[in-house]
């Protein structure tokens, strides 16, 4: 095996997707670490769950080549065993409880059964898993979706937008189970919309939008420029204080009642107090300044150029 193999889980090249004319992954190239949890970050439409249906065989590439698990992308037979996928929404028996149907994969997948009740306590349905899969909320859904996904004791977990839907605190329980799927040495592919969803949970991404790659690699190494900016306000004189920054040739924009100065290579601190100083001396009061600093989130939203599918 090479050292390729071993160090990732999925290593692909000129993945691609068309649909007739309609390309709808177009020619990415994925490297996946082992052990890591990686962020599929793109807009409605960015073609999130046609690469993962073609890393699980259920999608079939219009070209590339590459591995899964050490195994060719081709021959998903040959990997499938050792991957576990949520993909789109489960489909569990809704008059059947949550352990009836964990039960029921068990026969299909010949799995160990004993994994049922250990799964259903790890994402938090220990005590549910004898009520109706009718009744549960959105986000027990979700994560007897994950537990069924883990059933097989995959060393790939693949979950395509676990949060979608799912309130604020559903959201939490689903972070939190990817990080504990993570902990045991599991390699976890997970995509959203919002890169926020995930921020936390993630330390590798993957962003793409309209079928191409924009950007993968570490959290911390999103290419955009860095657009920190100075917000400040003044007391009905927010224009006057916008003239005076721009005629000293900062960059700045008005939003809202506020003047957004562009910090760039400035130090912020120093530019703080430039422009309290410049205020001050034109006798305008200010009622806010402060360092608004660009998320994460910003930064993906540049890169997607802040749109979903046109
Ligand atoms: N079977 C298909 N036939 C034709 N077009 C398809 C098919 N499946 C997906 N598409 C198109 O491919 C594009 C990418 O879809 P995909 O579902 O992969 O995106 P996504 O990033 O997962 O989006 P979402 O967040 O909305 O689920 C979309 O324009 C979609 O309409």
């Amino acid at each position: 095996m090479s050292t390729q193999r071993l160090h990732d889980a999925v290593a692909v090249t000129g993945l691609t997707k068309r649909y007739g004319r309609r390309t709808v992954v177009d020619d990415v190239s994925l490297r996946i670490p082992r052990g890591s949890v990686t962020g599929l970050i793109g807009p409605n439409g960015a073609g999130k769950t046609t690469v993962m249906s073609m890393l699980l065989g259920l999608v079939r590439p219009t070209a590339g080549e590459g591995e899964v698990l050490g195994h060719d992308l081709h021959h998903p037979k040959a990997y499938l065993g050792q991957v576990g996928a949520l993909i789109e929404s489960p489909a569990f028996h809704t008059s059947m409880s949550g352990y009836d149907n964990l039960r029921n994969l068990v026969r299909l997948g010949k799995h160990d059964p004993s994994k049922v009740q250990e799964l259903l306590d790890l994402v938090g349905l220990g005590d549910r898993g004898e009520d109706r899969y009718g009744a549960y909320s959105l986000g027990m859904k979700q994560r007897l979706g994950i537990a069924a996904a883990l059933l097989g004791d995959p060393e790939l977990v693949i979950l395509d937008e676990p949060t979608n839907g799912v309130d604020p605190q559903g959201m939490r329980d689903i972070r939190n189970l990817v990080r504990r799927i993570a902990e045991d040495g599991r390699t976890v592919l997970v995509s959203s919309h919002l890169l926020a969803e995930l921020e936390h949970v993630c330390d590798n991404l993957v962003v793409i939008d309209k079928g191409g790659l924009r950007y993968q690699g570490a959290m911390d190494g999103l290419p955009t420029a860095r657009r920190d900016v100075i917000r400040v306000a003044a007391n009905g004189s927010s224009g006057n204080l916008h003239e005076l920054l721009v005629a000293q040739g900062f960059v700045a924009t008005l939003s809202g009642p506020a003047t957004e100065v562009t910090i760039g290579e400035t130090d912020p601190t120093e530019l703080a107090a430039h422009i309290n100083q410049t205020a001050h001396a034109a006798g305008i009061t200010l009622t806010e300044l402060h360092h608004q600093r660009q998320t994460l989130e910003d930064r993906v939203l540049e890169l997607v150029g802040n749109g979903s599918e046109s």
